[in-house]
């Protein structure tokens, strides 16, 4: 069974679709690319799947199951996590905290429970902990666990961000421009990281980006949309040479 299947997913501001009847599908353990020019609808979907925006018409099933009936924290808790394309951290703590709350996004968690801070908690708290160090490790973070996330430069905010997103362990990760505003030395670091949180940690990905080079290094499939609309899905060449997905770059340079 697909991952993720979306299915005439339509959103409409008023009376202008941002979404026309996509459909797509994603598999276990790929990384599916999601490119158009501006405006084109890729943040929307993103925003559809996480319950930010409501849909006009269409299905978004995870594993089967329909998510456009949850609300978006337990679209979390199905094992669903997304990353910003502007940086949502909290700015004024360290990136250990920002962790540990990205980890907490996940459990369900009683206030009784946690008043009389019952074995069950201790024992989610170190699993938390545990957690939490694997990502610093895994993404080569640990020296900057008690920084505050306000003094990192840009670059390594979007890691913290990353890590975040996986400190939930989700089963699917949304990156939303993952590489924009990294340099190329970046963006091949992130392109590593991206390898390694498929390979090691086995997370399937979707993401928006408009830095071909690096969906040409990791997707294993890309969707090109234009105007709310798929115009092409296939290997990263097929969609690059296809005529209309061409004539729509072309069109919004012009
Ligand atoms: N909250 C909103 N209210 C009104 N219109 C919106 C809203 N969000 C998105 N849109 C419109 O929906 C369309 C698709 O926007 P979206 O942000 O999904 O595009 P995008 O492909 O992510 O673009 P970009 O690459 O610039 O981020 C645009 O016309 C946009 O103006």
């Amino acid at each position: 069974m697909s991952t993720l299947t979306v299915d005439g997913l339509t959103v409409a501001f008023g009376g202008i679709k941002a979404l026309d009847e996509v459909s797509f599908h994603v598999e276990p353990g790929e990384v599916f690319a999601i490119i158009g020019p501006n405006g084109a609808g890729k943040s929307t979907i993103f925003n559809a799947i996480s319950r930010i925006y409501t849909a006009r018409a269409g299905s978004i099933r995870f594993h089967g199951r329909e998510i456009l009936e949850l609300p978006p924290h337990e679209v979390v808790r199905l094992g669903i996590a997304r990353t910003f394309q502007n940086i949502e951290l909290f700015e004024k703590a360290t990136v250990l905290q920002n962790l540990l709350v990205g980890r907490h996004s996940r459990v369900r968690r009683s206030a009784w429970r946690e008043f009389l801070f019952l074995p069950g908690v201790r024992r989610g708290e170190r699993a938390a902990r545990r957690k939490v160090e694997e990502i610093l490790d895994l993404l080569d973070m640990q020296h900057l666990r008690d920084a505050l996330v306000c003094d990192l430069p840009y670059g390594a905010r979007k890691n913290v961000e990353l890590a975040r997103a996986l400190c939930a362990e989700p089963e699917l990760l949304l990156l939303d421009e993952p590489a924009s505003g990294l340099n190329p030395e970046e963006t091949a670091d992130m392109s590593f990281w991206l390898k390694d949180i498929k390979e090691e940690l086995g997370v399937t990905i979707v993401m928006v980006e408009h830095d071909m080079n690096l969906v040409g290094r990791i997707a294993n499939r890309v969707m090109a949309l234009a105007g709310g609309r798929v115009l092409s899905v296939g290997s990263v060449e097929e969609v690059q040479s296809n005529e209309r997905v061409q004539t729509a770059y072309l069109g919004a340079a012009a």
